[in-house]
């Protein structure tokens, strides 16, 4: 049975709901509760260095979000499922792939000097874009190299050799 851990403030909040998951289905976790006094130093080390920063990784982390939700993932129509993903990889991603390229541009992380969740979930999304559309990327160098630079990152290259093989 994995180790679960449960890392939110000393409140209900958006942890409740998680909370409540894991006693009806008696699953084991680790209720960790992050005091005032700690989230500070917690909030610098997940995010940005600024508060502008941290704005800019919101920001990136949405719209890269709401790209994928954007997929009907659930679709039960396989012929309907299908042409909505084409659509969505052939008319819309270029446009979407370009603006982050540009706002990519000449760094090496997405916001700011060093790594962000946000590259995390550039990495995230685009490993599974490219399972749709193998090509997707040939045009965006500068989005291949970060998703590279996110992977040869020890713990996260460590995590990735231990996961489950999945497809999506
Ligand atoms: C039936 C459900 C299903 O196939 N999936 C669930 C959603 C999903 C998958 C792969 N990426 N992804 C995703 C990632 C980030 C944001 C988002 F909205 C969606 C696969």
């Amino acid at each position: 049975m994995p180790h679960y851990k449960l890392i939110y403030f000393n409140m209900r909040g958006r942890a409740e709901i998680i909370r409540y998951l894991f006693a009806y289905l008696d699953i084991p976790y680790e209720d960790h509760r992050i005091s005032q006094d700690d989230w500070p130093a917690v909030k610098q080390s997940l995010a940005g260095k600024t508060e502008l920063e941290r704005c800019q990784v919101d920001a990136i982390i949405d719209t890269l979000d709401d790209f994928m939700s954007r997929f009907p993932w659930a679709e039960k129509k396989q012929d309907i499922k299908d042409q909505m993903f084409n659509e969505l990889l052939t008319n819309d991603a270029p446009g979407f792939l370009q603006d982050l390229d540009l706002y990519l541009g000449k760094k090496d992380w997405l916001v700011g000097n060093s790594v962000t969740w946000a590259d995390f979930y550039w990495d995230i999304c685009s490993t599974t874009l490219l399972v749709l559309k193998h090509d997707l990327l040939d045009k965006h160098p500068k989005l291949v190299a970060l998703g590279i630079k996110v992977r040869s990152i020890p713990v996260i290259a460590d995590w990735i050799k231990q996961r489950p093989e999945t497809r999506m």
